[in-house]
């Protein structure tokens, strides 16, 4: 139903994302995983036609035939909201603060050509099915009167409101505590048509995905089952992810790394599998960062 066929992101002369290729079927929920500055927020904001200025795809893209890349931005208002949509992380900066809940559930529905009154009637409908108490009420309260997981929920009613083919999630709960990401988490996995859930956190691939994408330096570097990849990790970045994430998969121990390199969460600062390159983040070349002499830092930028 997605394809993804050899997706490239740049800016200007810089690759920040190369030759991505994956697909996701009707149904199935994949995750998207990988460090900070892995590209993944790139590879969905491509996907959703939403790239910031100055950076580029290429490669193709398609949602049930219907391309993605390289349409015109009149086709890709059609297609976002109605057979794509996308929760981000921060609810507060994309609800409207001065529009009441209700209001902007139907308003992405009578963007798409649903009536006004029919639209209403299905807002309230859907705050409900995100499980918001008393919906009635609700739809009638602005931003600022609820609580950081209820506006999370909003923001899936309205990404639900023209029943997308696709759901894009980046990072939908990090700002939530432990106890409002689960339940959030488990509407998530029950209400996703189809799911691309982009996290750093590897437990939470695991409760929601049954596949996963492992991003490192702008590719994919491992694919597959997470069972599989979680137990047998084939690539040295998924290996690393695993032993300094907080995740011990059932049945396994926690994998360490041959090389002479620090396992379970012993990364120095400065580890390029924690942080950004402090240099130009856009210029280092994150090279595999393991090498035989144990743990190195990968950034090729010239010092200074
Ligand atoms: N507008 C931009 N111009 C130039 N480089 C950019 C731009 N946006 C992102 N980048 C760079 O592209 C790389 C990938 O960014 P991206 O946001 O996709 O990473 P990510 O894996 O989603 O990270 P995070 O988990 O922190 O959101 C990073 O090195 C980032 O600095």
């Amino acid at each position: 139903m997605l394809t993804v066929d050899g997706l490239g992101v740049r800016a200007g002369s810089t690759e920040l994302v190369r030759e991505v290729s994956f697909a996701i079927g009707p149904g199935e929920r994949v995750g998207l995983i990988g460090e900070s500055g892995s590209g993944k927020s790139l590879t969905a904001l491509s996907l959703m036609g939403l790239l910031p200025e100055g950076v580029t795809a290429t490669g193709r893209a398609t949602l049930a035939g219907r391309d993605l890349l390289g349409v015109p931005e009149r086709r890709l208002k059609r297609l976002r909201g109605r057979d794509l949509s996308m929760v981000f992380q921060e609810p507060m900066t994309a609800l409207n603060p001065l529009m009441r809940i209700g209001a902007q559930v139907a308003e992405v529905m009578t963007l798409h050509g649903r009536g006004r009154r029919e639209a209403r009637a299905r807002a309230v409908e859907l705050l409900g099915r995100v499980r918001l108490p008393e919906p009635e009420h609700l739809a009638r309260a602005y931003p600022h009167q609820l609580s950081g997981g209820q506006r999370q929920r909003v923001m899936l009613a309205i990404a639900l409101a023209n029943e997308p083919e696709l759901l894009i999630c980046d990072e939908p709960t990090t700002a939530l505590d432990v106890t409002v990401q689960k339940r959030m988490l488990d509407l998530i996995a029950e209400v996703a048509p189809a799911l691309l859930f982009i996290t750093h956190d590897l437990a939470v691939v695991a409760a929601v995905c049954e596949r996963v994408l492992v991003m490192y330096g702008g590719r994919v570097v491992e694919s597959g089952p997470i069972r599989e990849v979680f137990t047998r990790p084939r690539h040295r970045y998924t290996e690393g992810l695993l032993a300094a994430s907080r995740l011990t998969p059932r049945g396994t121990r926690l994998p360490t790394i041959s090389g002479g390199v620090p396992a379970a969460g012993h990364f120095p600062d400065g580890c390029v599998f924690r942080n950004r390159c402090p240099h130009a983040d856009a210029q280092c070349e994150t090279a595999p960062a393991l090498t035989g002499e144990g743990h190195a830092h990968a950034c090729r930028h010239p010092a200074g």
